[in-house]
């Protein structure tokens, strides 16, 4: 019997569990499970117990088609949609649905934390500037809109840990994911308690934290075992962040490629590479990276990346492909207020549209609108050791997209990698459940697999008049996106 590894992505929209040859890396299936996500305005919420059920219902579909014993498999990893606040009750279970990294109702709260230490300081503990995303706006909101929920919470979460100690029955976390609450220090590698005071946030609710990521912190505990389908005793890494697995998926890291920026397309649309030098710039999250040896992810993050392009294809009564060249419309597609820029109370805006212009030149401005916020977070990443002219490697559901490639290649100008391995997450999550199983290093052990490789698209012209002029709507639109107020 080869032995066989698990990796879970359990992202915004879906669970997606990856069953992987421990030895090769082929990705032997992949099983689906929805989620549900909630909320008007600026809320978005979803209900943990939702993650746990759809965990296992993902795995048993992979395995189901992979036709794998389950005595194979001899590793597990979660990776897990960053920030999330998740607040539990004494015996585990969740007291209110989870508020989500793409909940914007915390944005004041995310600007007091800000105003009351000053950015520099915030990045000099926690290389990140708090935004609404960030789980301490977040617990600041329960806090001030939701007391007895925040007094009554006997353990608080982030996804990804939430799922871990379903499984194992240990209360653990890694670096990376928790680089995304504002209350962790990238500079110690450990909570800072002078934050924690500042947020009313009693340390003895959080997790330990893991010094990697591909830690084993437990094993399958029997009742786990019997909801998965696996034998009980299965090893169970730390785990972390979606954007942590995915570099590690792509064979990012110490043990394999540092500084070569990678691009996904999901419901957020982020930007990262892993570096050796220690992020510092409000224009980026400074998160550290799943791997273990002080290695950084600077990240840049949009809230409005597939979701919102889908919406306006909707709109438009298009396909997603149906996309061209915007011309001189600009769609700047912030339907869900904006992180990058940090625009929270924002709405959508197009401009620039003539009697000629058509739905598609439309729908292909709502492209142009999303991937060039992408690529000015891009931007920022040499200043940080990264970056430069190495091509972008393209991942998340997007990245099987027409559009999307050719929008990302025409406006960046730079040669792009498609990974032939779909599921990056999960396939970096079983990397990390490798680790578990034998204590290898999981970025080497991804880069073994070479799941990071695939097809090389060439680099094109850039199209700069179409960058300017999105550049040039987007400062004089600014006020009015600071202002709309429909909070
Ligand atoms: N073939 C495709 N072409 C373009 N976009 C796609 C395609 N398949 C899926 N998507 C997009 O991918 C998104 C889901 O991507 P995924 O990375 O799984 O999201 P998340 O991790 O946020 O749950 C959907 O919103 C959908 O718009
Ligand atoms: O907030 C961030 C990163 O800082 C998001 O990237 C979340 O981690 C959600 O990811 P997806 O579900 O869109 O993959």
């Amino acid at each position: 019997m080869d032995p066989l590894v698990i990796g879970v992505d359990s992202s915004t929209q879906s669970t997606k569990a990856a069953v992987v040859d421990a030895a090769s890396g082929r990705l032997l299936a992949v099983g689906r499970a929805p989620h549900t996500v909630t909320g008007e305005g600026g809320a978005r919420e979803s209900d943990p117990e939702r993650w746990w059920a759809a965990l296992a219902e993902a795995v048993a579909a992979a395995l189901a088609e992979a036709g794998a014993d389950p005595r194979a498999v001899t590793g597990l990893a979660v990776a897990g949609q960053q920030h999330g606040l998740v607040v539990l009750d004494g015996a585990g279970r969740p007291l209110r649905p989870a508020l989500l990294w793409n909940d914007t109702r915390s944005a004041p709260q995310a600007a007091a934390l800000t105003g009351a230490l000053g950015s520099g300081a915030w990045l000099e503990r926690t290389g990140s500037v708090p935004v609404a995303s960030m789980t301490a706006a977040k617990w600041r909101w329960l806090r001030e809109n939701e007391p007895r929920s925040a007094d009554a919470a006997a353990a608080v979460r982030l996804p990804h840990d939430f799922l871990t100690e379903r499984l194992t029955g240990t209360a653990a976390t890694d670096p990376g994911d928790a680089s995304g609450t504002c209350w962790y220090s990238t500079a110690t590698g450990a909570y800072d308690p002078e934050l924690l005071a500042l947020l009313e946030l009693d340390p003895a609710l959080l997790p330990r934290i893991a010094p990697s990521a591909g830690t084993r912190v437990g094993t399958l505990t029997p009742a786990a075992a019997e909801a998965l389908g696996l034998p009980g005793g299965v090893p169970v890494a730390a785990g972390t962040g979606d954007n942590m697995a995915a570099a590690v998926g792509l064979g990012l890291g110490t043990r394999g490629l540092l500084d070569h920026p990678a691009v996904s397309l999901g419901t957020s649309g982020t930007v990262f590479a892993a570096t050796r030098t220690r992020p510092a710039t409000a224009a980026l999250a400074g998160f550290a990276a799943a791997d273990g040896h002080g290695t950084h992810l600077p990240l840049g993050c949009t809230l409005n990346c597939t979701l919102a392009v889908d919406r306006m294809a909707a709109l438009l009564g298009l396909d997603r492909e149906d996309a061209a060249p915007g011309g001189e419309a600009v769609v700047l597609p912030y339907l869900d207020g904006e992180r990058t820029p940090d625009l929270p109370a924002a709405a959508g805006l197009i401009t620039g549209v003539r009697h000629t212009t058509t739905p598609r030149q439309l729908l292909g401005a709502a492209y142009e609108g999303a991937v060039f916020a992408l690529l000015r977070a891009l931007e920022e990443l040499p200043a940080q050791g990264a970056g430069g002219d190495a091509p972008l490697r393209l991942v998340g559901g997007g990245a099987r997209g027409r559009a999307w490639v050719e929008t990302v290649r025409r406006l960046s100008g730079r040669p792009v990698v498609l990974p032939r391995t779909t599921e990056l997450v999960a396939v970096g999550a079983a990397a990390l459940a490798a680790g578990a199983a034998t204590g290898d290093d999981p970025v080497a052990v991804a880069t073994a697999w070479g799941t990071g490789g695939g097809e090389t698209l060439p680099p094109v012209a850039p199209d700069r008049d179409t960058l300017d002029r999105i550049a040039s709507v987007l400062d004089r639109a600014t006020p009015l996106l600071t202002t709309q107020g429909h909070r």
